[in-house]
């Protein structure tokens, strides 16, 4: 018997760094989206733990205990398990790849045989948010969720210039630590639209340090911005994975398609968002 749960790309509309903890640790207030790309894990009893890595993305992602998909199975606890993990996501990408993998690898034990689901686990602050994969407003250091309104139907194109961008030193980079937080209440956006206008005047406060270290993105984010129909460019987590926002899928896949004619080496996909009710997607 097997089971099987995507990993989908997380993406981060808006990131606002409001504070910092006395363990170096950052306040966060954000927008987190999943989008309808992303990992896949396979889970199957075995004798023993075991990961093999396939797919695409697949090359440089560490194989063994390193690997953020063992280290969760492993402290989740429960029989152990062959596990598959299908990488289609770029590594430090700013897109949680190892945090969705982990939460995906959960999710799939828990189909398997019926384990619970663990509340916490010391394995980065993106967890959290990616053990549902819906729609968020993230806080504290990423532990703190809230929902948020039904989000409008949003077309992205997400873009990985060829740089992989630790997460770290981009936190480390920052100028200021205490900024304002995003607006208290979120308002109901009626399209991709208005929800782009309202994130114009939000921010990404990892942005800037993080195109100081990989200049890439700011290349990125000016071609996103350049396409036609693009109605807003941002980058997501610390980067360095850059979307646009369009309003229908089309115009996502035209865009998409012309920023992989230019730019062969960048990772492009066309996406939408996963439906957040749909516990089932996850699964497919
Ligand atoms: C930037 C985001 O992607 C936004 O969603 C996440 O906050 C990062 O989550 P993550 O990749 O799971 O990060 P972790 O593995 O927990 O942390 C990596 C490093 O980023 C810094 N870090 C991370 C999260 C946070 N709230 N404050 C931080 O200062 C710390 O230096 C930490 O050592
Ligand atoms: N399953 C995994 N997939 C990718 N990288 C992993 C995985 N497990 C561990 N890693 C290690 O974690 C590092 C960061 O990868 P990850 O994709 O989680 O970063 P990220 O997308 O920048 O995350 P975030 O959006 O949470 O900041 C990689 O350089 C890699 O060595």
């Amino acid at each position: 018997m097997k089971a099987a749960a995507s990993a989908p790309a997380k993406v981060n509309l808006a990131l606002h760094v409001t504070g910092r903890r006395d363990d170096g640790y950052h306040l966060l207030d954000s927008l987190v989206v999943f989008a309808d790309v992303g990992d896949r894990v396979t889970v199957e009893p075995a004798p023993d733990w075991g990961l093999t890595v396939t797919g695409p993305r697949s090359a440089g992602v560490p194989t063994g205990d390193d690997n953020l998909v063992l280290r969760a199975a492993r402290l989740a606890g429960g029989a152990p398990a062959r596990i598959t993990l299908d990488k289609h996501l770029p590594a430090a990408g700013g897109i949680g790849g190892g945090s969705s993998d982990a939460a995906a690898t959960l999710r799939a034990l828990a189909a398997l045989d019926g384990r619970a689901l663990p509340d916490v686990l010391p394995l980065g602050a993106d967890l959290p948010v990616c053990l549902p994969a819906a729609p968020a407003r993230m806080s504290g250091i990423g532990e703190v969720l809230s929902p948020v309104p039904p989000l409008p139907p949003l077309h992205l194109v997400l873009v990985t210039p060829d740089v992989a961008v630790p997460t770290g030193p981009v936190f480390a980079g920052l100028a200021r630590r205490d900024n304002a937080p995003l607006p208290r209440d979120f308002p109901a956006w009626r399209d991709a639209a208005e929800m782009a206008q309202w994130l114009a005047v939000q921010r990404n406060d990892l942005e800037d340090p993080a195109r100081a270290t990989a200049p890439a993105i700011g290349v990125a984010l000016a071609r996103i911005a350049a396409t036609e129909g693009c109605l807003l460019a941002r980058m997501s987590g610390s980067g360095g994975t850059c979307f646009g926002i369009f309003d229908s899928r089309p115009a996502a896949d035209a865009a998409a398609a012309s920023l992989r004619a230019a730019h062969g080496q960048w990772w492009v996909a066309a996406a939408g968002l996963i439906p957040p009710e749909s516990a089932a997607a996850r699964r497919l």
